[in-house]
């Protein structure tokens, strides 16, 4: 065993984060151990962002990305927010590019302690979403959930943004349908070879929309920054809303997106210190640092 490492309990706009602090070892944070944090109440999260030491020069650290199932992710918008606060809190630094295994992407705190992370460009394709089966127009699928004569949700849009993305459009109240029970289904679709967030977006003005979110391996979440990104680009991709979008999640948080005119797309949010402790990255097993008990 290598020992235990520093973590933080954050949010990121009730999107729920332990950011955990493996520089300097060559461990990794394994899937027993996110299962078991993710059993315990006080733990319970919807992501870790593991802090690595830099594999590629030019990147200051890797973060490594996981599920509260245990499973890998390429992205996690507000995740990297919480990772940006707790080492800008360190080292007074304001800017870091990251490396994920999606690939490179960069991050700034700004002077009010909000965070824009810039999430890259979106994929449309549909081997890089990945879809199971071709096809050519993204900005509509072919997929429903329901009777058949009568869909509860259909058509959704699909897009990558590092990791997949369903989003289905909603006309009335968002809040009016069972994600919960739909959710794990359309995560497992057939469709979707690596699984997908499924996330829900009723479109309230060109500049304004709600979305809801069933996030791959961690279930119904009270935000999800990269599902906003991915909600804006099919809004604005399908002229629903322009390209600079506030979004309202079920936390009662505000995101803001812009997808530049050199197709990047900027997540602007702010992130939330909860407290720290230390855990062993191998079993899981944490104690809360004492300065930080509440
Ligand atoms: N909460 C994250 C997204 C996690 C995505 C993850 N559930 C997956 O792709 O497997 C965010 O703020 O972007």
């Amino acid at each position: 065993m290598a020992g235990t490492a520093p973590f933080a309990k954050m949010n990121g706009i009730g999107n729920e984060i332990i950011v955990a602090d493996m520089r300097g070892r060559a461990d990794k944070v394994t899937a027993d151990a996110a299962i078991a944090l993710n059993g315990d109440a006080a733990t319970k999260f919807d992501q870790i962002m593991a802090i690595h030491d830099a594999r590629t020069p030019g990147t200051a650290y890797y973060i490594d990305i996981l599920n509260s199932d245990g499973s890998g992710a390429q992205a996690c918008g507000n995740g990297t927010r919480c990772v940006v606060q707790a080492l800008a809190a360190e080292t007074g630094q304001k800017s870091f590019t990251f490396e994920t295994r999606a690939g490179i992407l960069s991050a700034q705190e700004h002077a009010d302690g909000t965070i824009s992370v810039d999430m890259g460009k979106p994929r449309f394709g549909w081997q890089d979403i990945p879809l199971a089966e071709e096809f050519r127009d993204t900005r509509m699928i072919e997929l429903q959930i329901g009777p058949i004569d009568a869909p509860v949700l259909h058509s959704p849009s699909a897009v990558s943004m590092g990791n997949p993305h369903a989003i289905f459009w909603v006309d009335n109240d968002v809040w009016s349908y069972e994600l919960d029970r739909f959710g794990p289904l359309l995560e497992n679709h057939p469709i979707f070879p690596e699984r997908a967030n499924i996330t829900l977006a009723q479109v309230t003005s060109p500049e304004t929309m709600i979305i809801r979110t069933w996030e791959r391996g961690a279930g119904l979440t009270k935000a999800c920054g990269s599902a906003a990104c991915a909600a804006v680009v099919a809004a604005a991709r399908t002229r629903r809303t322009g390209r600079s979008v506030s979004l309202m999640t079920p936390g009662g948080g505000e995101l803001h997106v812009e997808w530049r005119d050199d197709d990047h797309v900027i997540l602007t949010g702010a992130a939330e210190w909860e407290f720290s402790g230390s855990f062993d990255p191998s079993t899981g097993a944490w104690a809360r640092d004492t300065e930080s008990a509440a």
